[in-house]
């Protein structure tokens, strides 16, 4: 089993290069666990009280269960990912199962941060897009398929986003094992990824 961990900053195109390495490879030798479905479950809050949380802090995520998830898949058993809401910021009632896979592939923007997430990798990249490049696509993104609006995004931008990835996910890069640029779409680098992924199935 090679299970590799796909980090970088919010907008940086984690979700995106990771479904350009799934083309092409086939379905049942690749499984796909995204850090957003580990968001801690909110259910005991009001709405109100959910929008105010720091959903860039490492607080926020519930490294215990996706330690737990990742170390059972590498046993080859099979887990059930929570299913999170972006428009209620809470884990849904659904859950996906998800067998174990001779490929697995984690991403998220704090997954470099948990000691015991990294051991696990045996491969670390980091996806990396400037900053202004990166609120740009998260303003569209979160505006046309996350249901917010501008002062959402904006505010959200300025009171954690960007302190958070400052101090937390930034540093991070120095885990990598190979850095992506990504202010355009790199296919080299691409291809580079889906070749090792190739010769390891
Ligand atoms: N290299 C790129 N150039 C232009 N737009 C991109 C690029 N990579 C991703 N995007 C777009 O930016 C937005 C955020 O990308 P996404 O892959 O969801 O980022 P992340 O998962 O890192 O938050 C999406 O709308 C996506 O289509
Ligand atoms: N309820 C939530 C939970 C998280 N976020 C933001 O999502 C970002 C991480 O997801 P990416 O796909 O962009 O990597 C993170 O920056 C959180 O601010 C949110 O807006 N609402």
């Amino acid at each position: 089993m090679l299970i590799i961990g796909i980090a970088g900053g919010t907008g940086s195109g984690k979700t995106t290069v990771v479904n350009q390495i799934l083309n092409e490879l086939p379905d049942d030798e690749v499984c796909v666990i995204s850090q957003d479905s580990y968001y801690n479950a909110t259910t005991n809050l009001s709405y109100e009280e959910r929008t105010k949380i720091n959903f860039d802090h490492p607080k926020a995520i519930d490294f215990d269960l996706l330690v737990k998830h990742l170390t059972q898949l590498k046993k080859g058993e099979i887990i059930e990912q929570p299913v999170y809401s972006f428009v209620t910021h809470n884990r849904t009632e659904d859950t996906h199962i998800t067998h174990p896979k001779k490929v697995i592939i984690v991403e998220g923007i704090l997954i470099f941060n948990s000691k015991r997430l990294r051991d696990l990798f045996d491969i670390k990249i980091f996806v990396h897009a400037d900053a202004d490049e990166r609120l740009i696509r998260r303003t569209r993104r979160d505006i046309e398929e996350r249901g917010r609006d501008i002062n959402e995004v904006l505010s959200r931008y300025q009171n954690t986003l960007k302190p958070m990835h400052q101090q937390f996910i930034e540093p991070t890069k120095n885990y990598a094992d190979i850095i992506i640029p990504n202010d355009r779409y790199n296919t080299v680098a691409v291809d580079i990824v889906r070749t090792v992924i190739s010769n390891k199935l």
